[in-house]
């Protein structure tokens, strides 16, 4: 079991997913944490179901921990960060989740010396699945880097990266799963269509998703090849592709993507 204390400014949904799906992988003990909220319903909520601390004084949170996580909205940043910097511990290692929150702003907030790591991970952290991307500023050490590392990687997958890319991740790791969602609601809307029941459709379009997901990582072929694979040649699949291809539905994704990557550089602090 892991030693250092990690505290949680925020107890919402994403907050949720990183607590929750590290207390499912072991990675840490219900006692190495604590988390803070803006209602005592929420705190009460998140320690019944979590069994962990909570409070709803930020500066108490703030204290306990080795490694404090920002999961607070954006536009909160930088009151939260003034409410909690004379309670951080000396060599307390700072974590944003934030869409938009830049190191250089952080560390304005704080200080130059401060330690601090930019993320942007997504809800499938909850069930294992996650996808984070980090960025370590220089205070970092490699040792530190690698606790983070292994901290996201105990409910799935890490990458890090340079800090000029952050901004690009929310569109393609940090929402895609709300695009996924709506993908699996509408291929289950189409099933309902045809007469399959809402609860099977839905199973039918997860799991299928899924698979397909698992064949990208697994095979390692490029999902052009996977395509032509499903495309019997004057089969059903092609006929859907080509309905598909009519109605944009790649250039659409790239377009909503777009949208996404410069609503979170309007957010940029
Ligand atoms: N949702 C997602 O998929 C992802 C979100 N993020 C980032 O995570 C952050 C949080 O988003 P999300 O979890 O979705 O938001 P939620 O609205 O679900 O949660 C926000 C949390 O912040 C708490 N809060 C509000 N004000 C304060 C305050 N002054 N001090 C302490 N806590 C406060 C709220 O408390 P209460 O419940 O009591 O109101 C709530 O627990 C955002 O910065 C977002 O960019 C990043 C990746 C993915
Ligand atoms: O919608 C948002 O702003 C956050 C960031 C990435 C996912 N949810």
């Amino acid at each position: 079991m892991n030693k250092k204390t990690i505290s949680f400014i925020g107890s919402g949904k994403m907050a949720q997913a990183i607590f929750g799906g590290m207390l499912k992988a072991g990675f840490t003990s219900h006692e190495a944490l604590i988390a803070s909220a803006k209602t005592a319903a929420t705190a009460e909520m998140v320690t019944k179901k979590y069994e962990i601390k909570t409070t709803t004084d930020n500066r108490v949170a703030a204290s306990y921990g080795d490694i404090v996580v920002l999961a607070v909205k954006p536009y909160l940043h930088t009151e939260v960060l003034n409410e909690i910097k004379e309670s951080l511990k000396e060599d307390a290692i700072i974590v944003t989740i934030a869409a938009g929150v830049d190191i250089s702003y952080m560390q304005e907030q704080l200080s130059m010396s401060s330690k601090i790591i930019r993320t942007m991970p997504n809800t499938p952290s909850l069930v294992g699945e996650g996808m984070t991307v980090i960025c370590p500023n220089k205070n970092i050490t490699e040792e530190e880097l690698q606790y983070t590392v292994d901290l996201f990687s105990s409910f799935g997958k890490v990458e890090v990266m340079e800090e000029r890319l952050m901004d690009a991740i929310p569109a393609i790791s940090g929402s895609s799963p709300a695009y996924a969602f709506l993908f699996i609601e509408a291929l289950a809307d189409g099933g309902v269509r045809s007469g399959i029941p809402r609860e099977t459709s839905y199973r039918l379009a997860a799991q299928s998703l899924l698979g397909a997901a698992k064949m990208v990582l697994e095979t390692g072929k490029h999902p052009g090849i996977l395509k032509d694979e499903v495309c019997t040649p004057g089969g059903t699949t092609i006929e859907a592709i080509a309905t598909l291809e009519q109605l944009q539905f790649r250039g659409t994704i790239m377009a909503a993507m777009d949208n996404c990557t410069r609503k979170n550089k309007e957010l940029q602090k």
